[in-house]
């Protein structure tokens, strides 16, 4: 890409603005935000792509709004958002484009990267799906002894099962009705030894999900899963009907001894946690069909659209993205949650973890100079209304301050009786409690109307209080169904891109998971029984637990005690 250095980002006179914003703000209190203004809702409210953003429970006025959007123009944000989705290098370190957004472009329209329309061949790919899902429905691919199949097994790990896997959860009520998905992951050989077993050879379809096709965790399984298959009754000639691979590495799968037809392709400008709109979302499209698949494309390109067009004032991953680096650097907020109120969403946190962490947990700014301020949050959550019993509580009245984003489908695709009804109720009540609080005097009258004695009031009214002027942001869709998922994930990504433009990181590489990788593979050769040859080469803590595992832990030949 035609990149050109930014300044430093925290000597700048946008930046001195911010700070004196800051604060300003820091001893105001939401509660006197809101009743100072009566028109805060439609005024920090925005929608785009069938979603709903109320942002003004956040620590914001129309001035901090201002300067905020200065400094993404001081960041030439506009300049880094065309450049990605004209197709440029924004990818430095690993000198690629990161096209996801072409793999939900509809095909009348053109992603040319240096000369080349990359459309064509993502639509090229999505009609192989489609042909292939269309076999597997209606029977007409069958398994060994002619049966249709009735479970897919999907094995992949990182970008290639989180995502297909929070999907195709999220979407359970658009299910096929004989098709059933799982996902397998872990090396821990209880996660396929688990799956595997309630299932039947002859119905069971396995995808290998690999982007590289190198990665260890996935390769042990797929091995796994080979030999299951043919001790239980299948032969060579049959795991070609059983087994498809989704890979960029087309001869990796092929040595593997998965038939050329059986692969689809990967393209190395879609990373692996961008990746759940190519061929990676298979099992997505296995579960609930190839049109809702469609529609959670178009659902993704009408977020696309909006982000690419609309001005940053009305821009909704904008406003988040500067949002969660208004929290990071002035409030000192180290942790973001994100809390579905929807019980499909329920794996939605553990996506956006690696969208995000994987994404801008960076130390160097582009040019490879440490930045000198915070990156990307720690990322957490879980399905609402369950963590109010739970973690909550450290929201409310903990020290450290968690920005929220909580988001609510208006429908359920469960109507029973008046629960989405209280569901909303407590969804609304805790960003609510978030941002009100109860001051000491609240906590007190409270007691003493409930008949406590006063003494014993005042003890517990510390206790009781709770400070408010928490932020969140609230994220309505009508309900979770394809294009609305769609929207929401893409959202996401884009509100990660806007906080790498802001911080000046590299979003796309992820060289930090590659450290424990390389050790790995020295330390398992140490484990094995004459592994322990030699000097020991590690720190004594590693030197030492390896030496316990030989003597008292089971190694892979399964000799141990
Ligand atoms: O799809 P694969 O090549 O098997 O990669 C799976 C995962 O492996 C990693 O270590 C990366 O950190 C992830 O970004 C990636 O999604």
């Amino acid at each position: 890409m035609t990149y050109s250095p930014l300044p430093p980002l925290t000597d700048s006179p946008e930046w001195d603005a911010l700070r004196e914003q800051a604060e300003h703000l820091r001893p105001r209190h939401m509660r006197d935000l809101f009743a100072e203004d009566p028109d805060r809702y439609p005024r920090y409210t925005l929608e785009a792509a069938g979603l709903l953003l109320d942002y003004s429970k956040n620590r914001i006025t129309d001035s901090s709004l201002a300067a905020l959007m200065a400094l993404a123009r001081s960041r030439r944000l506009e300049e880094r958002i065309g450049a990605l989705f004209k197709g440029e290098r924004v990818n430095t370190t690993e000198n690629r484009p990161a096209l996801h957004a072409a793999l939900r472009t509809p095909e009348s329209e053109a992603v040319t990267v240096e000369g080349q329309d990359v459309v064509p061949e993502v639509h090229h790919t999505l009609r192989r799906m489609e042909t292939f899902v269309g076999q597997i429905h209606s029977g007409q691919w069958r398994g060994m002894n002619g049966h249709p199949f009735t479970d897919v097994v999907s094995i992949g790990i990182g970008g290639s099962f989180l995502g297909p896997q929070m999907v195709s959860e999220a979407l359970r009520p658009y299910w096929h009705d004989q098709l059933r998905c799982h996902f397998v992951a872990n090396i821990d050989g209880s996660d396929i030894s688990d799956t595997l077993r309630h299932l039947d050879p002859e119905t069971t379809l396995f995808l290998v999900q690999s982007k590289s096709f190198r990665t260890q965790e996935t390769l042990a399984n797929a091995r796994a899963a080979r030999e299951w298959f043919v001790e239980n009754g299948g032969s060579q000639e049959q795991v070609s009907r059983h087994f498809v691979a989704v890979t960029s590495q087309q001869d990796e799968a092929e040595r593997f001894g998965i038939a050329r037809d059986n692969v689809f392709p990967m393209w190395d400008w879609v990373g692996g946690r961008y990746s759940l709109w190519s061929a990676i979302g298979l099992p997505i499209a296995l579960a609930v069909g190839m049109d809702n698949f469609r529609s959670l494309l178009a659902g993704a390109h009408a977020m696309d659209e909006h982000f690419r067009t609309a001005p940053l004032e009305r821009n909704i991953p904008v406003i988040m993205g500067l949002l969660g680096l208004w929290y990071s650097h002035f409030f000192d907020a180290h942790s973001h949650a994100v809390l579905p109120y929807d019980h499909f969403l329920k794996s939605l946190p553990a996506h956006l973890q690696q969208l995000d962490m994987e994404s801008n947990g960076k130390q160097v700014r582009i040019n490879g100079t440490p930045v000198d301020y915070p990156t990307g949050p720690v990322i957490w959550g879980g399905a609402g209304a369950n963590g109010q019993h739970a973690y909550h509580q450290l929201l409310h009245q903990g020290t450290r301050l968690v920005p929220v984003d909580f988001i609510m489908p208006l429908h359920s695709h469960n109507p029973l009786g008046d629960h989405h009804r209280l569901l909303f109720a407590n969804c609304l009540s805790q960003s609510q409690a978030l941002m009100r609080g109860k001051i000491d005097e609240e906590a007190f009258e409270e007691m003493r109307a409930e008949g406590m004695p006063e003494e014993k009031a005042r003890e517990l009214a510390p206790h009781k209080a709770i400070p408010g002027n928490k932020p969140s942001n609230t994220l309505l869709l009508d309900r979770v169904d394809p294009k609305g998922l769609g929207a929401l994930i893409a959202l996401y990504e884009h509100k990660v891109f806007v906080q790498g433009a802001l911080w000046d990181i590299d979003s796309f590489d992820q060289w930090g998971v590659e450290l424990g990788k390389q050790l790995g593979k020295t330390i398992e050769k140490r484990l094995e029984a004459d592994g322990g040859q030699g000097e020991p080469r590690e720190d004594s803590s590693t030197t030492g637990l390896i030496q316990l595992f030989r003597e008292r832990g089971q190694g892979i030949s399964g000799a141990g005690k």
